[in-house]
């Protein structure tokens, strides 16, 4: 095999397809401990590696369910997780081993690994095509989890899981969730970086927390160092499979995520090519379509904030203080629990919250003030479209950021980034009470948490 690190990303891509034809989804393995599920999956691209990804999963009524739906949810989310394994030789044959589904339930998945990689493909500069990239097929040689049939899950559900990403979003989704008297709230989230860690300690209206640890297989890491093919995959569909899972094993009705409206705007133009797609909308509808086909539940998925854009949750979020030392929202930072002060994500964040904090303040939370840092000119122009793609973050759109900066412009902020740029902004941003006022009609809230949230916008 020639040395994968001098070839362009289409070269591995046409090479390690030709190398390596098949994708197996082998196994999944279930123990049952006194208080949690251990999961182990087992993957096989043959002829280069074994991947065994696990998951914990805490469980409290794990004797009322129907153990062939907790099944179901198990192998579920191994079909989400294999998209990890898949991509870095993305061979053309999926062979899954383990579960039966229907040819419309195997087409749902390819729309997901497309266009949950559509990021990967786009920046590795791999032309993949959604017809083509995928072969995905059942092989019913052994004993399977047959999902092609809805089945009931029994059990009392009640209460909302929330997950915490350590970002504003969630806290704001807290705040919103604290008004509604009696509402029972159960923090959830997948590992644990200080940030969730520190949100989740000053959530003092929760009835519980659950944490699922969920391992990544180590070989994956050393064939990314070796150079296969590596980058960005769909983390929040993760979320959602895995917090549907722990619902059914746990006993909530609502999992309310915190997927902003925003979330919809594609990173590149006039492209579907989306870093957020798995927080969209389409995903969100489509997720629930989905489970659907699996299980029958009073189990409902949805984000609390949809109606809302990042510009109204940066409002909301601002105007409680409690959050504003421990949040961290930056990706590359947020295992050492710093704002790295270096990305787009920490730009994003700063400008989206100047319209409702001082510069002061703003420089006091991130260390610095972000927009005096020529630096990050390049995300800047980015983040405002001066330059046509969003970076590849989760970060608001393209008005609400140009929005908030001519709103401090206007109240005098005379900061170097802005100032360079002050003729477009001033030219080209909406009024911000405007965007302020909005309200997107498109979400699935149920209809008592939609008259708190428009209390609080
Ligand atoms: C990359 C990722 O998804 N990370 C999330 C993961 O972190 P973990 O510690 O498990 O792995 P990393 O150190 O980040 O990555 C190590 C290598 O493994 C690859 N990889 C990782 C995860 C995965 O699912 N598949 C993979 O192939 C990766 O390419 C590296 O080579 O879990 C954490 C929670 O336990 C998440 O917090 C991590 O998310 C990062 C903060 C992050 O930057 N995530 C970005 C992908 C991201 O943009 N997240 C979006 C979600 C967008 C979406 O879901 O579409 C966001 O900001 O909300
Ligand atoms: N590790 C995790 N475990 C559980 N849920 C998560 C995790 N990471 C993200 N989420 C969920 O996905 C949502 C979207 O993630 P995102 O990172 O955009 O939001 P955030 O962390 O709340 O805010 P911000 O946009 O400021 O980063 C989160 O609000 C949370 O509901």
């Amino acid at each position: 095999m020639q040395n994968l690190k001098e070839l362009t990303g289409q070269q591995k891509y046409d090479l390690l397809r030709s190398e390596y034809k098949d994708f197996i989804f082998d196994s999944y393995e279930v123990e049952k401990n006194s208080n949690e599920l251990d999961i182990k999956y087992n993957f096989v691209v043959p002829g280069l590696a074994e991947f065994h990804p696990t998951w914990k999963i805490p469980f409290k009524n794990i004797e009322d369910t129907n153990e062939d739906a907790i099944n179901r949810l198990i192998f579920n989310l191994g079909m989400v997780e294999l998209v990890s394994y898949w991509k870095i030789a993305c061979p053309q044959n999926v062979i899954i081993k383990c579960g039966v589904l229907t040819d419309t339930q195997l087409q749902w998945w390819k729309k997901l690994y497309y266009n949950g990689l559509g990021e990967c493909f786009y920046v590795n500069g791999i032309e993949a095509y959604e017809k083509e990239f995928m072969h995905l097929v059942c092989d019913y040689s052994k004993e399977q989890t047959d999902c092609t049939k809805p089945v009931k899950l029994h059990g009392i559900y009640e209460g909302c899981l929330v997950p915490i990403g350590g970002g504003k979003d969630s806290c704001v989704s807290l705040e919103v969730l604290k008004r509604i008297k009696d509402e029972k709230i159960t923090t959830y989230s997948v590992n644990r970086i200080e940030a969730v860690k520190k949100v989740i300690d000053v959530t003092d209206n929760k009835i519980g927390d659950i944490l699922c640890r969920r391992t990544l297989d180590k070989t994956m890491l050393q064939l990314n160092s070796e150079g296969y093919i590596n980058g960005h995959t769909p983390f929040s569909a993760i979320v959602a499979f895995s917090s549907v899972l722990t619902a059914a094993l746990n006993g909530q009705k609502y999992i309310t995520l915190s997927n902003e409206n925003s979330a919809n705007e594609s990173t590149v133009k006039d492209s579907k090519v989306n870093h957020q797609y798995s927080k969209s909308y389409e995903f969100e509808l489509d997720f629930n379509d989905y489970i659907a086909t699996i299980v029958e539940s009073d189990i409902r998925y949805f984000s609390l904030l949809r109606p809302l854009t990042e510009i109204q949750i940066a409002k909301i979020f601002a105007s409680s203080d409690k959050y504003l030392e421990i949040f961290r929202s930056c990706n590359a930072g947020s295992k050492k629990g710093i704002w790295c002060c270096d990305c787009p994500k920490c730009l994003f964040v700063y400008i989206i919250l100047s319209p409702f904090l001082s510069q002061e303040r703003l420089t006091e939370v991130f260390g610095e003030n972000l927009l005096n840092k020529e630096s990050l000119e390049k995300y800047f122009r980015e983040l405002v479209g001066i330059d046509e793609n969003k970076p590849f973050e989760c970060v608001g759109t393209r008005s609400e950021v140009v929005a908030s900066l001519k709103y401090i412009i206007e109240k005098g902020e005379k900061l170097k980034l802005t100032e360079k740029y002050k003729d477009y902004i001033v030219n080209n941003g909406e009024d911000l009470k405007i965007l302020l006022g909005e309200w997107c009609d498109e979400h699935l809230v149920p209809d008592n948490f939609v008259k708190e949230i428009r209390k609080v916008v």
